[in-house]
């Protein structure tokens, strides 16, 4: 048999933050989102790809593309902020994404964190199908403290329960410090994020014990067993699960957003984004203790590693980032095939 020129094509090709982001930001026109909110979630993906987010990279294109077609979610909304009071905003995403809501709400946020030294958002009515850190990490660059939480879609068993409830419901945080990036830490409250759990499903990879249960209830490892009417566990048995709740009630209760287990998606076939909340709160660390609150998580950086700490949260990320920036993103030759695709379909 001879040799197809295929059979000389690289698997793997790499290309600039700002090539990707264009590419991206060209499939969701495309796929029927305005500019700006292309823009935003072009850059979000990106940056999770730059990153080595890989759940939550372009792996995440092919559902925000169904989720769209179906019609389920507003990829043209335009977002309504309210100034409630001192150190509250809230939003209302029109059923759109959370993150083009976190961006028009994010200039006055600011404001109110640095006059009244907190301030809080809430954003309704929103889908967010993205990680979490890409909402922080951004404050804790201008000197903020922040933490967000954002619920998702019911999948997981609270702890002692019978049946899944819970969403994976991820919580972010970030704080500046004085000699290094921010410390950032953004993590499932679920064993494992689902987007990993399809992703080995697709590998044909075996899980870790302790991550789900298969639909009868019983422990498994097999990723599709999960996914096929099984369920994904908390993150440390009770401590996961009570932390888990706790997003429901910030993310859910107090946004006035949906819980995880109050959508139904059923009449959206294609559909893969949570209709759900968010709540940002940032604090001005200026205005606690008149410390310098950078000096202060330097010094406790600086122990950690004097106690033998070799990675910090978010570590591995930046180390992802220098080498894309260093040597481009790096694509599977078939994902990038089905992105240009989507671009020109
Ligand atoms: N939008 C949504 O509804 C949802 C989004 N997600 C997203 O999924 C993503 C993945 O979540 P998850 O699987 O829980 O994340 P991981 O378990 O991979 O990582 C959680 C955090 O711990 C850090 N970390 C991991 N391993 C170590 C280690 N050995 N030492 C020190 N720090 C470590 C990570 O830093 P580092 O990044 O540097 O590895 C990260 O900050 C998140 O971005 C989350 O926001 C999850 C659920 C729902
Ligand atoms: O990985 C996850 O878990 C999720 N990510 C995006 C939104 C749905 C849940």
């Amino acid at each position: 048999m001879s040799a197809s020129p295929l059979d000389h094509a690289p698997s793997t090709t790499h290309l600039s933050y700002e090539a990707l982001t264009l590419l991206l930001q060209r499939i969701f026109i495309r796929q029927g989102t305005s500019e700006s909110v292309a823009q935003v979630l072009a850059e979000n993906c990106a940056s999770a790809e730059r990153d080595g987010a890989h759940s939550h990279g372009v792996f995440r294109v092919p559902g925000y593309v169904s989720t769209l077609n179906s019609g389920w979610v507003d990829g043209k909304a335009v977002p309504i902020v309210e100034d409630v009071a001192s150190g509250f905003v809230r939003v209302d995403a029109v059923n759109g994404f959370a993150q083009p809501a976190l961006a028009a709400a994010r200039s006055l946020l600011v404001d109110k964190a640095r006059s009244a030294g907190i301030a809080l958002l809430a954003i309704h009515n929103s889908h967010h199908f993205a990680a979490l850190w890409p909402d922080v990490e951004p404050f804790a660059e201008e000197g903020l403290v922040a933490l967000s939480v954002v619920n998702s879609m019911t999948c997981v068993v609270p702890h002692g329960a019978d049946r899944p409830l819970f969403g994976t419901n991820p919580i972010a945080f970030a704080a500046p410090r004085a000699d290094g990036p921010p410390i950032v830490f953004d993590l499932a409250t679920s064993a494992i994020a689902h987007g990993d759990v399809q992703i080995a499903a697709r590998k044909g990879e075996r899980l870790p014990p302790g991550m789900g249960v298969d639909s009868l209830g019983q422990p498994t490892q097999d990723p599709k067993a999960i996914l096929e009417g099984g369920a994904l566990l908390p993150f440390g048995g009770h401590k996961g699960s009570a932390l888990s709740m706790m997003v429901e009630l910030l993310a859910a209760a107090l946004t006035g957003g949906n819980f995880s287990f109050e959508f139904n998606w059923s009449d959206h076939p294609g559909a893969r984004t949570p209709w759900t909340g968010q709540l940002v709160i940032l604090i001005d660390p200026s205005k606690t203790t008149g410390q310098n609150f950078a000096e202060r998580s330097q010094e406790l950086v600086r122990q950690m590693h004097a106690a033998g700490l070799r990675r910090l949260p978010g570590d591995r990320r930046h180390r992802s980032r220098a080498k894309s920036q260093e040597i481009g993103i790096e694509i599977n030759a078939q994902d990038l095939k089905q992105l240009q695709e989507l671009a020109e379909d």
